[in-house]
């Protein structure tokens, strides 16, 4: 790869990873990645962001491609997790008098990052700007997009937005241009930028209204992410941001949504389940009330209803002294970040110790769900009489939730 001019004084000098079928251990990646840094050339020079470690030499050929490595005056991080801020120790050891730029929160992380206690970070704040003759930076604060220290770098002159991973992909376009990419290949775009914007931006909603209401008012020529195609003004950009505000705002739900998530080897707490169920949807007649068998579902498919539950109740048998691992792998799932103070509760059969519902809920406890104080268990095979409790319990449940 080479490096590539965007716009007169700016130059994406980042590396394609086209192979890459995995990213941070847990995203797929069928269309590669891109890990994008950029060049802004005033009468100074700002490098933005670096690469992942693996790719710097490509990195350094392509910056040298566009400058001579020891006229640039800032490095700008406008968000500092490992694929943009690995390389960060290796190029300040070829630019010493590197001026490295970052949010208060973004020194901190900078500095554990390169293991350089007395790294100098010149601190930017929401507002300010740092003028390079010809070309303005001008920072603005975006906590949580999509770790604390994020922050966006906008140029007026050329009405371009450095976004880091907000409105990114993981899709590698060679061009890095938007409008290279064709019509029969949008629809493959489309789902990387969804998959991208559900694994990276979903647990953080409320912030992404927050930075596409402080875009707002600003004119955009082109954003520039850290991964995948540069978003332009005639390309994808209004419709990306337009998705991004859609999938960020809660829909106002006239019903609430309580499932029941269980295994069963022998189909005893498949009927305690059944019969909860019952109980609940004898007190809120209007709740959308469904039990589901973790061993025929899809995980993923499964941890979405319960992030977007108003209340969930998990069963599990005990087996060798525990759940069993389909249901772990579901509360693998929550989204740790906004499951707070949900409603839960638990049940399950067991033979002769039963640990399984006091196991899930220190999990769960520990996640801060607000877990119904009690659980309904069961030896072996439960009798009429116990579905009957399990069904006053479902009801009982039901009432802390109307
Ligand atoms: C392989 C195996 C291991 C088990 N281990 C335990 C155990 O450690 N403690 C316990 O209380 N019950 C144990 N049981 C008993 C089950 O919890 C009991 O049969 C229960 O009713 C199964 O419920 P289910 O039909 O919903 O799967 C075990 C059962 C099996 C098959």
């Amino acid at each position: 790869m080479a490096a590539i001019k965007l716009a007169e004084g700016i130059y994406s000098v980042g590396v394609f990873n086209p192979n890459l079928r995995l990213f941070d251990i847990v995203m797929p990646t069928e269309y590669g990645t891109s890990y994008n840094a950029y060049l802004v050339k005033g009468e100074k020079t700002a490098l933005i962001e670096t690469v992942h470690l693996d790719f710097f030499d490509q990195y350094l050929a392509n910056i040298k491609e566009v400058t001579p490595l020891e006229e640039i005056d800032y490095l700008i991080m406008n968000h500092n997790e490992p694929d943009h801020s690995g390389s960060v120790a290796k190029l300040m050891e070829l630019i010493p008098n590197l001026k490295v730029v970052a949010s208060q929160a973004g020194s901190l992380y900078l500095k554990n990052i390169t293991n350089n206690k007395s790294l100098a970070v010149t601190v930017v704040k929401d507002g300010e700007s740092i003028d390079l003759g010809g070309k303005t930076l001008s920072f603005i604060n975006a906590p949580f997009l999509h770790w604390p220290d994020s922050m966006f770098t906008y140029v007026p002159e050329n009405e371009a937005l450095f976004s880091c991973d907000f409105l990114g992909s993981h899709y590698c376009e060679t061009t890095m241009l938007d409008t290279s990419i064709l019509p029969r290949y949008k629809a493959a775009y489309d789902s990387a930028m969804l998959g991208y914007y559900t694994a990276i931006f979903g647990p953080f909603k409320p912030y992404v209204l927050k930075g596409l209401e402080k875009l707002k008012d600003l004119s955009l020529a082109f954003v520039a992410t850290s991964h995948g195609p540069v978003l332009t003004k005639e390309g994808f950009l209004p419709e990306v941001m337009e998705k991004y505000r859609v999938w960020s705002t809660s829909a106002v739900r006239e019903t609430k949504q309580i499932p029941l998530f269980y295994c069963s080897a022998y189909g005893n707490t498949a009927q305690l389940a059944e019969a909860i169920a019952s109980g609940i949807r004898e007190t809120l007649p209007d709740a959308e009330v469904a039990c589901y068998d973790l061993t025929e579902q899809n995980m993923g498919e499964m941890g979405a209803l319960l992030n977007a539950s108003d209340a969930f109740l998990v069963g599990s048998p005990t087996l060798n002294r525990d759940a069993v691992p389909p249901v772990w792998m579901l509360l693998a799932h929550i989204d740790a970040i906004n499951i707070a103070k949900r409603p839960a509760a638990l049940f399950g059969s067991y033979g002769w110790s039963g640990e399984a519902c006091k196991n899930l809920r220190a999990r769960l406890e520990g996640l801060k769900v607000n877990v119904y104080a009690e659980d309904f268990r069961v030896t072996f095979v439960p009798s009429e009489e116990e579905l009957a409790n399990a069904k006053a319990f479902g009801a009982a449940f039901a009432a802390t939730l109307a």
